[in-house]
């Protein structure tokens, strides 16, 4: 295939190196030095771009009729309207806060854990991510999907905060430490005991293969879809 990485960062680079070792080429490469550019002779594009640029950039991949996975984080606000384009263009579209096989999973044991949970009103549930010191959103993308699953699965719980919290609000503590690549943690407390659940990135490799993945699963089809698609979880 030939791949479009729309962002050159420390995920465009950790990408390219899985995407060649698969045998796929790199046929554009965009950075914040790029002015514009062409989607010709294009079959996927990944956007692991910064938040600001992120719709601009998937919305020209939809308009070009290109299949995006975008990776970015921080610009969900406007997740509806690349829905509504995706629908009405007959595009095809993937949104991940988190590419990772390893955490695809963790959502599924974050969801499972807050239906156990629920109702047990002598435990509070709490959040921590940590992440390298240049990451530009907080709290995390991976930490607001991981929040959403605790909402929809137990009841006490309507919002996620970073800072004073209600009582019906999720607390999150997002901590920048040097290098450090992903690390989410869950926490229910309650006087008697804490019941903990954590995913712990080492490197960026499964973030960056699972985006390669969602490019190989996506050429040919229409839609908008998720990794939970990609990865066959029920
Ligand atoms: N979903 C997931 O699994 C993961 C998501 N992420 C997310 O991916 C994003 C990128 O992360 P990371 O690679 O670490 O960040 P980096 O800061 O290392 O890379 C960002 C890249 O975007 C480029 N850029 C800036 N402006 C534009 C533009 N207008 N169009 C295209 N590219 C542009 C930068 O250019 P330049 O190099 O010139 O500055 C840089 O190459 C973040 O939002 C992060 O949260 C990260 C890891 C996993
Ligand atoms: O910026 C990062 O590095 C990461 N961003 C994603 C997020 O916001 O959840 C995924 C991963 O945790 C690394």
């Amino acid at each position: 295939m030939n791949i479009a990485l729309l962002g050159y960062g420390k995920m465009g680079k950790a990408i390219e190196k899985i995407a060649v070792d698969r045998e796929h080429e790199i046929t554009l490469k965009v950075d914040s030095k790029t002015t514009s550019f062409e989607l010709d002779n294009v079959d996927v594009a990944i956007d692991f771009s910064i938040p600001t640029t992120a719709l601009d950039n998937i919305t020209q991949c939809i308009n070009n009729n290109v299949p995006v996975i975008s990776g970015t984080t921080g610009w969900l606000q406007d997740y509806d309207k690349v829905v509504a384009l995706c629908k009405e263009k007959d595009g095809a579209f993937i949104y991940g806060s988190n590419f990772s096989i390893g955490v695809n999973i963790f959502f599924e044991l974050n969801a499972h854990l807050a239906k156990l949970m629920n109702g047990l009103s002598s435990y509070n549930v709490s959040m921590e991510e940590i992440h390298h010191t240049q990451k530009l959103d907080a709290p995390s993308g991976t930490a607001i999907s991981l929040a959403e699953g605790i909402i929809k699965n137990y009841d006490s719980k309507n919002n996620w905060t970073l800072e004073n919290p209600a009582d019906t609000d999720i607390e999150i503590t997002a901590k920048r430490i040097e290098d450090v690549p992903g690390t989410h943690i869950i926490n229910y407390t309650s006087e008697i005991d804490t019941i903990t659940i954590s995913h712990e990135a080492h490197n960026r490799q499964g973030f960056a293969l699972g985006a390669v993945l969602a490019s190989e699963w996506i050429v040919g089809k229409t839609g908008v879809f998720t990794m939970k698609d990609v990865l066959n979880i029920k």
